[in-house]
């Protein structure tokens, strides 16, 4: 059993009275795993079918699901590499359940990385509507960018910058913002040695002055009736209760609101809710507040710098695609970007990424780019090859290598899991010439 630092112990029994003894006896359990279906890529049954292990429900989105605890690892199979699913602790879900971003909206995730919960907007955005996300340490932000093109997200930007500059930059722009903030994290205690060794009474205190800053940040994005999520995956009642009630104090324009959330139990603050390992998930808390208030700021229209409309940029379309270019592309640099609908002015914001990378220019040609696959469906595709989860060739392609193919396949070649694309090749003369990315192979 972990060893708990005595102090949290104390403040533990102080929050949760009788039902401490459930809580501590917790931590003599394996901590609960989870995985998240992607609907933009997959549907239940076909992941069903091809994990290698039987998964059941989890009552904090209806995607979420729970891994049995002796499960092997997940990262390097097929679906995985494909963006079928996303590996998620199943109470980390609960923050967007409570967003309920619909298609359409247009969504601020503040504190983004690795991804769990813009994955998970996204896909119930369903490429409608926009999604921000951003992500304050720049190299995290590149691991939620691969995260988003792992799971096929076009609609999105995303961006590494600080909160404050950010929302008063894109003042007014938002329907709903979740700040799922930087905490104490004594909800993943039970998988996380680190956590423990972190915690002290001092960083409870620090987290909950950098978490009102924040949520004060996220405050000024939001239109007149925005819904502003704060969750964090710790239990302290500072980071959580305290930081609402402060936040509050200084916005007397938002209310706490009560989406009727089934999942956990009432937190201190009714319309809040909480999860303890109790629930069936490792800990998280979720409030849901709107801006009542007018905000008369908004950011100007994005315009694009050029547009690529050249007769090579429509070859270089069509050699990958079925239909006819489907929306605005942007060459930015050598990159060459499908734009999404809504986009404000993306200055002085550390945007890394607007819209999907269709492909880059190279000395004599465009080269594609692995996302442009990623998002696809196979049946949007000039070529495409199709393997079982289990074959010799996907675990081969998952690794780098090249493989024999038919000799009538010919040129870019998206390569897909039962159904579900997981990157491209070239092929000629029989032979699919390998294009998965080498950081992201298999060994
Ligand atoms: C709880 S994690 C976010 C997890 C993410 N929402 C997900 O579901 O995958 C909090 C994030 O806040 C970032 N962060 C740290 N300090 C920050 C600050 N001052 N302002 C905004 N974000 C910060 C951390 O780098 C971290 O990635």
């Amino acid at each position: 059993m972990v060893e708990l630092p005595q102090k949290f112990k104390e403040k533990m029994k102080e929050l949760l009275g009788e039902e401490y003894d459930a809580f501590f006896s917790c931590y003599k359990e394996p901590h609960y795993r989870g995985i998240r279906l992607n609907p933009l890529k997959c549907d239940l049954k076909t992941l069903k079918a091809a994990l290698p292990f039987s998964i059941q429900p989890a009552p904090f989105s209806p995607m979420s699901y729970y891994v049995p605890e002796d499960a092997p690892k997940i990262g390097q199979l097929p679906m995985h590499h494909a963006g079928a699913f996303y590996s998620q602790e199943p109470s980390a879900a609960s923050a967007v359940t409570a967003l309920d971003p619909q298609p359409g909206d247009v969504v601020l995730d503040l504190c983004a990385a690795p991804g769990g919960k813009s994955t998970q907007i996204a896909s119930l955005l369903n490429r409608q509507g926009l999604l921000w996300s951003n992500e304050i340490v720049k190299s995290r932000a590149n691991i939620l960018l691969s995260n988003m093109e792992r799971m096929g997200v076009k609609n999105a930007v995303i961006s590494s910058c600080h909160p404050g500059i950010l929302c008063e930059g894109l003042a007014g722009f938002f329907d709903k913002v979740l700040v799922d903030a930087p905490c104490s994290g004594e909800g993943m205690f039970r998988r996380d040695e680190q956590a423990i060794q972190d915690w002290s009474p001092e960083h409870i205190e620090a987290c909950a002055v950098r978490q009102l800053a924040i949520l004060l940040s996220a405050a000024q994005a939001l239109k007149e009736n925005g819904i502003l999520v704060y969750s964090t995956c710790t239990f302290s009642r500072e980071e959580n209760e305290g930081v609402i009630e402060a936040f509050l104090k200084e916005r007397d324009d938002f209310t706490l609101i009560d989406r009727n959330l089934q999942f956990g139990r009432p937190a201190l603050l009714p319309e809040a809710r909480r999860i303890f390992p109790m629930d069936k998930g490792e800990g998280h808390f979720v409030a849901v507040l709107q801006r009542l208030s007018k905000n008369d700021a908004y950011p100007k229209p994005y315009s694009p710098q050029s547009l690529a409309t050249s007769r090579e940029m429509q070859e270089f379309y069509s050699q990958i695609y079925l239909s006819k270019q489907d929306g605005r592309i942007e060459q930015v640099g050598k990159h060459l970007l499908l734009l999404p609908e809504h986009l404000p002015d993306l200055k002085n914001l550390g945007v890394i990424r607007a819209g999907l990378l269709l492909g880059e220019l190279k000395t004599k040609r465009i080269e594609p780019a692995h996302a442009a696959f990623m998002a696809a469906k196979p049946k949007e595709l000039c070529s495409v090859i199709n393997f079982p989860h289990d074959s010799a060739e996907i675990y081969a392609f998952l690794r780098g290598e090249e493989i024999a193919v038919d000799a009538s396949y010919k040129g870019y070649t998206g390569v897909a899991v039962d159904g579900v694309l997981t990157g491209f090749g070239k092929c000629s003369n029989g032979r699919l010439k390998n294009h998965y990315p080498k950081g992201l192979r298999n060994n």
